[in-house]
């Protein structure tokens, strides 16, 4: 019977992650290491984009690279929760990719921007809301620079943008949680304070014990 219970409670869908920040704030750095921790509990949902994959990017894995035209269809025909042109490509989030991580049994993990949260909150996703503030932006452009994923005029928007998307960030009832990423090490406690804090890890201890139930240890 307790392990039914437990199969049952795990089977409830735990709500989504959002983690949002200017490009450069260090979103994709903070939930590689989630995922690594407690890779049976998180799923990454794995956005499209028309931009070209960079030096150690695969498809399918860090993005879904497309192309324009087969995007905006999709986009038209309402495949997307939210989508975005940023410094002219396309980003955005299909409800298949969603599903797809749902489906896994795990708690899904969005990378968006703030155009994509403004979209997600009129849908009935229900996600946590996590805003990743760079130390300043002369860090953050640091950061950018030393990626050396940016061209001057793609470094120059992503910092442009990032001043009004921190603005949006830190007032007050757009987010449940801002961490400032200034040590890595404290930024990730702070994201799993949260995480835990808000039960989202709850089942994991449940997870583990089902497994020993269901794999019992022959010595
Ligand atoms: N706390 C930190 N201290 C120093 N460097 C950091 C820190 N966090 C992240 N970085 C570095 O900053 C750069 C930007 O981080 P990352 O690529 O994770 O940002 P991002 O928010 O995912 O950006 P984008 O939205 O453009 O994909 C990376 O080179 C990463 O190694």
């Amino acid at each position: 019977m307790l392990q039914f219970i437990r199969k049952m409670s795990n089977k409830i869908q735990q709500r989504p992650l959002i983690l949002c920040g200017p490009s450069g704030s260090g979103k994709s750095t903070l939930l590689g290491k989630l995922m690594k921790e407690f890779p049976n509990r998180f799923g990454f949902c794995v956005s499209h984009t028309t931009r070209k994959p960079r030096p150690g990017e695969s498809n399918g894995k860090h993005y879904h690279f497309t192309s324009r035209e087969e995007m905006s269809n999709a986009i038209k025909n309402g495949e997307f929760i939210e989508s975005a042109e940023f410094s002219g490509n396309i980003y955005g989030t299909s409800k298949k990719a969603v599903d797809c991580v749902l489906s896994d049994g795990k708690i899904c993990i969005l990378d968006i921007d703030v155009q994509g949260v403004k979209q997600v909150r009129n849908t009935d996703l229900n996600p946590w809301y996590v805003f990743l503030k760079p130390p300043s932006l002369e860090e953050l452009e640091k950061r950018l620079k030393a990626r050396k994923t940016e061209t001057d005029a793609s470094l120059k928007l992503r910092l442009d943008v990032a001043s009004k998307e921190i603005e949006y960030g830190v007032q007050p009832g757009n987010f449940d949680l801002v961490v400032i990423n200034d040590d890595l090490e404290h930024a990730y406690e702070q994201l799993k304070e949260f995480v835990d804090k808000n039960r989202i890890l709850e089942t994991d201890s449940a997870l583990q014990e089902e497994k020993e139930i269901e794999d019992p240890i022959i010595g």
